[in-house]
């Protein structure tokens, strides 16, 4: 038996090397944007952008890599969209403390993250969750998955008065986009393997002729880590003025993460009885990667809702996450190469994910609507909050309100009270942050 067999048990899950690798390849395509938006926007904190695009593959490798051998999960890890947003314009920009002092929050946060999943507190929560909200979770990521391909694409643009509003469709990148979309939607009917890796890659061709894309070369050496490495202040952290924004870390690592693990897994035949074993270890896998990037300079690490790309593709297994890893890690040397791919070329492919994602609507109890209401308040306030935790947040609330006033206390697991009564403090003490 070959090692991929013997680690990631192939076989067992229905696939082969060749669509692990390709589920891989379609994930990281997906979500490598990351790898420069977070410099850019961590940037904006003062941090050095190079030492940060080396702590952002860095932790992008390790992360999944302790997913794909630890788990056995072909969902990718990386510093999340929406929790580097408030560590700078909020923490650092607007609080007015430094980027180190933000660094030290999320190395406490990471702590009590993963002292409270060895608890088995996550995996509590989890059991708490009712089905209506544990469905409206995917459906949810689906929508957040919507809004930021159309942003991508800039198929959807801002808009001052309406907050958001169609796109220029005649600008190339829009039309190609679109194109794209199409090209990947037939492929995949037609059960062409790699259709999602082939629209992101034809997308890309096309920009060369007409999106002015350029070739930048293959290889660069990577600048230093050093500027950003252990750089944190722990000391201003766990002072008593920062508690709220350890509190906002912790809870929004908490349900950002665990809601994406959830609508990942759910999404791959994963999140049954008999895998919950590795479930729970994805659970670890996760939490111990927040602290170990705020070490590395970055805010925190999160599943990647992009995964739901590569589990379209067909990737099954830890394999999946492993050639995430490795091509992060290569990206170290070949950033020229990976910076090639236009937003506009993953976009598609993600829309289409997106699309797909929505179909568990079919499963929310609709004459119900005290399990209703909260599913789709859920689902709806991903996207229209940009949060995958605020959504949970009002979904948790409106649950634990609408059992409480139409005489359905017991039907309510007692964790559910107390994350909605915690999620309801923080919004009156902490606000919209
Ligand atoms: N915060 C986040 N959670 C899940 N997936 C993401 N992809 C980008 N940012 C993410």
């Amino acid at each position: 038996m070959n090692w991929t067999e013997r680690i990631f048990k192939l076989r067992e899950h229905n696939t082969n090397v060749r669509t692990e690798l390709v589920a891989g390849l379609t994930t990281f395509l997906s979500m490598a944007y990351i790898m420069f938006v977070n410099p850019s926007i961590l940037g904006d904190a003062g941090m050095p952008k190079g030492s940060v695009f080396v702590a952002t593959c860095l932790i992008a490798a390790l992360g999944s890599t302790i997913m794909a051998l630890y788990a056995n999960y072909p969902i990718a890890l990386a510093p999340g969209m929406g929790l580097n947003a408030y560590f700078a314009y909020v923490v650092v920009l607007k609080m007015g403390y430094t980027w180190e002092a933000a660094l030290g929050a999320v190395f406490v946060s990471g702590c009590l993250f993963l002292i409270c999943t060895m608890l088995g507190l996550r995996e509590l929560i989890i059991k708490g969750i009712p089905q209506s909200i544990r469905v409206s979770i995917t459906v949810g990521l689906g929508l957040f998955l919507a809004l930021i391909a159309l942003k991508t694409a800039g198929v959807v643009a801002a808009d001052q008065n309406t907050y958001v509003t169609l796109g220029d469709l005649h600008k190339p990148e829009v039309i190609m986009a679109l194109l794209g979309f199409l090209l990947i939607v037939v492929l995949d009917r037609l059960k062409v393997p790699g259709a999602l890796l082939i629209g992101i890659l034809a997308v890309t061709v096309a920009s060369f002729f007409f999106g002015g894309n350029t070739f930048h070369g293959i290889f660069s050496a990577p600048p230093s880590i050093e500027p950003t490495f252990m750089k944190l202040d722990i000391k201003t952290a766990l002072t008593t003025g920062f508690l709220n924004v350890v509190l906002v870390f912790f809870l929004v690592e908490l349900f950002d993460a665990t809601g994406t693990l959830m609508g990942v897994a759910r999404r791959a035949g994963l999140l049954v009885p008999e895998r919950m074993g590795r479930f729970n270890r994805s659970l670890l896998a996760d939490s111990g990667a927040i602290f170990v990037g705020s070490i590395l300079g970055t805010s925190s690490t999160t599943a990647y809702v992009e995964s739901a790309a590569g589990v379209q593709a067909g990737g099954r297994t830890g394999l999946t996450a492993l050639t995430v890893a490795m091509l992060f890690l290569a990206c170290l040397f070949i950033a020229p190469l990976a910076g090639v791919v236009p937003g506009y070329a993953t976009a598609p492919a993600l829309l289409f994910v997106a699309c797909l994602m929505l179909r568990d609507l079919t499963e929310v109890q609709w004459d119900e609507t005290t399990e209703a209401i909260p599913a789709v308040v859920t689902a709806l306030m991903m996207p229209f909050t940009y949060s995958i935790a605020n959504g949970l947040a009002f979904g948790f609330i409106t649950y634990a309100v609408l059992k409480l006033f139409t005489g359905k206390v017991k039907e309510v697991h007692w964790i559910m009270w107390v994350i909605a009564a915690l999620f309801l403090f923080k919004f009156i003490y902490v606000g919209g942050h």
